[in-house]
């Protein structure tokens, strides 16, 4: 079928080249001339046949906010958006109220896969009604895994459901990673253990933990065996917070997640006010020594 797409980096970039792949014609926009195929919004949504279905994958936040407002305004009665970015799932309902009333239906689609997704597919969640959904499907079809339906593709309800179960989704992921960069930090402090990496790569065949996650630590670390060209900085872009800050609101316990998430603020700190008042106080009732700052 026919789709724009607005936003053509590292994800919509190489979701344009699936979809290509799979005989689709999508017409992509970016403000980069070296990979556009129009000039402009306004000029994608006049290059489309009505009705149109413009899939968003610009960064989540304003960038997401701007470009559903500008096509609110550009597009028509009968037409479709799917926000396909990792946007807050509260963000969806005002996004699919203001371009209702201009009669355009909206999706939200949690896409996950990162820059593998050309390759091997990407993992879809999606919210939205089932008329929307069915519209849009050989889009989805040809977007996730080669395989049944139903182990790469969910519509999980109505709007906003898309964007949750990828929040959620990504909390997990946060808690993984942090359980297998604890169990790598351990093996390589161990006086036992003298080759981590092939024990690792032993794991990924035949082992409870194995994974896809487990496999591309096995291969960061054949690029660099002691991951000495990093330091240990880790950014987050939201998803975390939010799935912590959901936690709380559903009176969820995620202990895991959570710590996961904090363990990336600690990483950011060059040293820790907090372990440094901890220290402090153990000198105050104690007498017990402190290392003092250089
Ligand atoms: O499923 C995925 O493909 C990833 O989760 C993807 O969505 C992205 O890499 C994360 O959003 C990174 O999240 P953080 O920046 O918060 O680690």
């Amino acid at each position: 079928m026919q789709l724009g797409l607005v936003g053509l980096g590292k994800m919509g970039f190489n979701m344009r080249e699936r979809l290509r792949a799979g005989q689709h014609e999508v017409l992509g926009y970016d403000r980069n001339p070296e990979v556009t195929d129009a000039e402009s919004l306004a000029d994608l949504v006049s290059k489309l046949d009505a009705p149109r279905t413009v899939w968003v994958m610009v960064p989540a936040g304003e960038a997401t906010k701007q470009t559903i407002g500008e096509l609110a305004e550009l597009l028509d009665n009968g037409d479709l958006v799917i926000d396909g970015g990792n946007s807050r799932f509260s963000e969806d309902k005002p996004n699919a109220d203001l371009l209702s009333a201009n009669g355009i239906g909206y999706i939200d689609a949690g896409v996950s896969g990162g820059v593998w997704g050309a390759e091997n597919g990407y993992g879809l969640m999606v919210g939205g009604s089932a008329d929307d959904v069915e519209r849009a499907m050989p889009i989805f079809d040809t977007l996730r895994p080669e395989g049944p339906r139903d182990e790469g593709f969910a519509h999980a309800g109505g709007v906003g459901a898309g964007h949750f179960a990828k929040m959620v989704h990504n909390g997990i992921e946060y808690g993984l990673m942090q359980a297998y960069a604890e169990g790598y930090e351990l093996l390589a402090a161990s006086d036992e253990v003298t080759d981590v990496p092939a024990v690792l790569k032993a794991w990924s065949r035949g082992t409870v933990v194995r994974s896809w996650l487990l496999d591309l630590l096995v291969n960061a670390l054949e690029e660099d065996p002691e991951l000495a060209e990093l330091r240990g900085y880790v950014d987050d872009s939201g998803e975390g917070r939010w799935t912590v800050e959901e936690a709380i609101n559903h009176s969820v316990p995620a202990p895991v997640i959570t710590s996961a998430l904090f363990a990336r603020f600690a990483s950011r700190q060059p040293d820790s006010p907090a372990m440094k008042a901890v220290a402090a106080l153990r000198n105050q009732f104690g007498g017990h020594a402190v290392h003092r700052a250089e």
